[in-house]
């Protein structure tokens, strides 16, 4: 684990699975490993990441970010989750919104005019600090603004949840650009601009990536060492040097903790202090820099007694206690009048630099543009903060640059997550009300979410064709997968499309419910779609279905069911599409060809979205633009025996999406936050659990596996080879490849075939090979990670997965499950390059539980690597959230957002809100 920090709160993310969700920590926008990511490919290397977590060389992150220095004092935990927003500090609230606006070309004029007056070059060219007591600046009194505050609140309050009807400018003032700004320089305005900075939103959204701690704590200087001191200056003078030669030296006196005499004197319980003394020194070079009043001009900028921040590189001088600093940076504090204070608690923001602008002017922008910040700038209205405990928003964006203690800078973090992942939840919730046709069914819907506990009812009004397959199957359901069916089969009953995610664990029979939900569907006279993510899942279902289906004798209530992949031949293909427009095939099986333009449906009232994640919230939305259903079929109506209502005029149909990816409940609300959920816990039964053994991949290591293997199919096993890439690659010599090893294996074991399967082969040949093992022709299977979902081989006994430290522990997890099907004991042996990858995935010898594991990888690797890139590409961007952590923030945001569209559906009693909605992510239908 990482050392704890001295001067810089905590550096790291906690990895620390079973730690309080609500502790987080005060690195705001950078973890470890995005440290290495961002950093030098040497520091990656030296860091071996991949390998260990715990073996950081933390000193090539401070040489990478010399602000952070390390100590031996305890982590800063940025909350604990106890903090109420009635502890927050109110930060001074600013000056008035006109008084800080006015016409920027104006404000361009009149700053040119002045730096031009006072200063012989452009200011930006000196790294002195903008945010000093800057006369443009006036700050009303703190009793003042507090009054301000209180007046806008009362009025604030007064429209509530209620409606927002007054919307004025200032709602649109996060979005004006930062031209706006009072004494913003053309050069610096271009500045911004060029980084992505252009408007008060971009600017206030850049967050500090750490807070430092200003306790001058020190313990030794060294020479070279990049440092941070709080301090008081003692001097300021501008000297002339030579004809063409000046120099600024500010004198700034810290107080730091005096180790030695401390050490001398060991009874001494009061912690010793000392002064040291930093001269700050800035040359300039040129003859008008000489001038008495330029040199005065910038003398003054630093008055004695002034608190500043001072941060740099020190050089030690000759006589004791006194450093030089050259490159610096001097921040006064503005409200720093008392030292002790200043230096004790005060957080100190560290700002990435973006684009080529350094962190120090960012820093000073960031600074007026908070002055500049209505207080009203809030769309979320006061009832709801307080219900959730929220600072305004306002509050926020102070409190997380200008904290006055590091408990302001959490609380104002947990608002600004909030935000992210309300918007998001918002979002999601609008589009699809904004689908919906009726009052009634966005009511309906609303309540659903509302109440999830209404959600889970069950109906045993099954139809008779539900009935019947379920008489026929080979085997009993579960408990879990009854109510499964029975929660859903209740759903589809209703006059709301039902949007419903079936979770469950590799294995545990999702098909089968999803099966029966169509079956049901297709008794009341509509059609099914069940769209897969490839064509050999989509020839495994339909052939499992047809298999269910020979048994029914009844040929008029046998459905037509058909298979549409992106390798069915074109006339074929035709024919299909054409059953699906007539009615004619009732259920269809196929891969994203579903959703094509030219499919037309006659009835669709179920579209089954298997493996979900690797389809985007567009595509399986798509089902509901394109496919409405005016009426039932006719030719099924002779089969509808149970006399369901099919007074259904357009509506949206229902969908049930399947993730096999056992998601962590947080994970599954970002992304699918406008979906109910259905869980199947446990597996079916007599299911042996899988013996996992890990093993470093040596040449022991491998002679012991291959003798494991010869003893499995000996005993009429068949074994997966599961490799990370196909060809072997010259850039990546230590992976083994599917491709190159078929040989070997061959030789290896004569008597046996195998059999390869990889992505880059066709449709056709991926499904013979696939054939040949199941029904015994091959023996041994050399796969990539294509098998990883949903193949189902019953009697397959025993899985090797090569390198497997390049998989992520839900993979690994969802490869496994492709043994242990059937009733046989079986063997998943997971090999590891090398020795120190092996405690990672020991983790899966331990457990079987996918949620688990799924947790244990979000929070060691993150959402991005736990979802894969695809899924992951479908979460929003959170440039402060960690979903890892955050989940009971997003939690709050989701019945935050219920809440207000229940008030209003269309969002119309909140134009603020609206209006946010709207810059944040453009309003549109789903599937548009
Ligand atoms: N109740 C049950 N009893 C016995 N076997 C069952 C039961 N339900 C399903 N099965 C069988 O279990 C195997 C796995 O089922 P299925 O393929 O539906 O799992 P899954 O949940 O989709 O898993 P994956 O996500 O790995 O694809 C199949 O062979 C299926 O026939």
């Amino acid at each position: 684990m990482l050392q704890a920090t001295e001067n810089c709160y905590s550096l790291s993310r906690e990895y620390k699975p079973f730690q309080h969700k609500n502790e987080v920590f005060a690195l705001m926008d950078y973890n470890i490993p995005d440290l290495i990511e961002n950093g030098s490919g040497e520091m990656k290397s030296k860091m071996n990441l991949e390998d260990s977590v715990d073996d950081f060389d933390i000193s090539l992150i401070q040489k990478r970010f010399p602000s952070i220095t390390l100590g031996s004092a305890p982590q800063v935990d940025l909350y604990d989750g106890t903090t109420s927003n009635s502890e927050a500090t109110i930060i001074s609230a600013t000056e008035g919104f006109e008084q800080n606006f006015y016409d920027s070309s104006e404000a361009r004029q009149v700053q040119n005019t002045l730096s031009e007056a006072s200063w012989p070059f452009d200011r930006s060219s000196v790294t002195f600090s903008a945010s000093r007591k800057d006369d443009s600046f006036p700050l009303t009194s703190q009793s003042e603004e507090t009054l301000d505050e209180v007046t806008r609140e009362d009025s604030q309050n007064k429209v509530g949840l209620q409606s927002q009807s007054n919307l004025t400018l200032n709602e649109l003032s996060l979005d004006k650009s930062v031209d706006c700004l009072l004494g913003l320089t053309k050069r610096q305005y271009q500045l911004l601009d060029n980084c992505g900075l252009h408007t008060l939103r971009k600017l206030l959204h850049h967050f500090p990536r750490s807070y430092a701690n200003l306790q001058n704590a020190h313990a030794k200087i060294d020479d070279g060492q990049y440092l941070i001191f709080v301090g008081e200056v003692l001097s300021s003078r501008g000297v002339k040097a030579s004809c063409s030669f000046s120099f600024l030296e500010v004198i700034v006196g810290c107080q730091i903790a005096d180790r030695e005499s401390a050490c001398e004197n060991v009874t001494d319980e009061v912690e010793q202090k000392k002064t040291i003394y930093l001269h700050l020194k800035k040359f300039f070079r040129g003859t008008r820099f000489t001038y008495k009043p330029f040199l005065n001009s910038i003398a003054n900028k630093y008055q004695v007694r002034d608190i500043a921040c001072v941060s740099g590189k020190v050089r030690t001088m000759r006589a004791k206690d006194h450093y030089e600093m050259r490159e610096y940076h001097i921040d006064v504090l503005e409200d720093g009048k008392d030292l002790s204070l200043c230096a004790k608690e005060r957080p100190y923001p560290i700002y990435p630099s973006k684009g080529g602008s350094n962190p120090t002017f960012l820093r000073d922008i960031i600074a007026r543009a908070l002055h500049a910040l209505p207080v009203n700038v809030d769309p979320i209205p006061k009832d709801i903060r307080e219900e959730f405990g929220l600072l305004s928003l306002h509050d926020a964006y102070c409190g997380i640059h200008k904290p006055m203690d590091i408990s302001e800078a959490d609380l104002a973090r947990k608002r600004l997550i909030f935000d992210e992942f309300f918007y998001l939840q918002l979002g999601r919730l609008f589009q699809m009300l904004e689908g919906l046709g009726t009052q009634i069914e966005k009511d309906g819907l609303l309540e659903k979410y509302k109440r999830p506990e209404n959600n889970t009812a069950c109906t045993e009004e099954w139809c008779c064709l539900t009935k019947k397959i379920l008489e026929l199957l080979p085997y009993t359901l579960t408990s879990s997968q009854l109510q499964a069916v029975s929660e859903i089969i209740w759903d589809l009953k209703r006059p709301v499309p039902m949007n419903r995610l079936l979770q469950g664990d590799v294995g545990c029979g999702k098909t089968i419910v999803a099966f029966l939900a169509c079956m049901e569907v297709i008794g009341s006279g509509y059609q099914a779609a069940f769209m897969v993510p490839t064509e050999l899942l989509a020839i495994q279902h339909y052939e499992h279905l047809l298999t269910l289906l020979e048994n029914v004798d009844e040929v008029k209530c046998k459905p037509t069911v058909a298979l549409l992949t992106g390798s069915t031949p074109l006339k074929q293909s035709r024919i299909i599409r054409k059953g699906i427009q007539t009615g004619e095939i009732s259920m269809v099986i196929g891969t994203h060809s579903l959703i094509a333009e030219r499919v037309e449906f006659s009835a669709l009232r179920i579209a089954v979205v298997d493996e979900q994640h690797r389809f985007g919230v567009i595509q399986r939305g798509r089902f509901n633009s394109k496919l409405f259903c005016t009426s039932s079929i006719p030719s099924m109506e002779d089969a509808i025996t149970d006399g369901s209502s099919k007074s259904d005029d357009y509506m949206a149909p229902h969908v049930l999406a399947m993730s096999a990816t056992p998601i962590p409940r947080t994970l599954a609300l970002a992304l699918y936050g406008d979906m109910s959920l259905t869980q199947i816990t446990g597996l079916p039964p007599g299911r042996i659990p899988v013996q996992t053994y890990t093993i470093e991949g040596n040449d022991k290591g491998f002679d012991d596996v291959y003798k494991m293997m010869m003893d499995e199919l000996k005993d009429g096993g068949k074994v997966y080879l599961v490799y990370p890439i196909i060809e072997l690659s010259e850039q990546l010599p230590q992976l083994r490849a599917a491709s190159a090893d078929i040989e070997v294996i061959s030789d290896r074991f004569p008597e046996y075939n195998c059999g390869l399967l990889h992505g880059r082969m066709r449709g056709d040949e991926k499904e013979e090979t696939l054939r040949k093992f199941r029904t015994g022709e091959l023996h041994i299977l050399l796969a990539t990670q294509v098998i990883e979902i949903g193949v189902d081989v019953p009697d397959a006994s025993m899985m090797v997965v090569m390198n497997s430290e390049r998989f992520g522990m839900a993979q690994l997890h969802q490869l496994r499950g492709r043994v242990g099907r059937g009733t046989r004991q079986s063997k998943c042996i997971l090999i590891a390059s090398t020795a120190s990858s092996l405690n990672r995935l020991k983790i899966l010898e331990q457990s079987t539980d996918g949620f688990h594991l799924a947790n244990m990888d979000l929070l060691l690797r993150g959402p991005g690597d736990l979802l894969g890139k695809k899924q992951s590409g479908h979460l929003p961007e959170f440039p402060i959230t960690r979903l890892e952590v955050d989940g009971n923030i997003l939690q709050d945001a989701h019945v935050a957002a219920l809440k207000m569209l229940s008030a209003s559906h269309d969002l119309e009693k909140f134009p603020a809100l609206k209006l946010e909605l709207g810059m944040r992510q453009p309003l549109c239908l789903l599937g548009d």
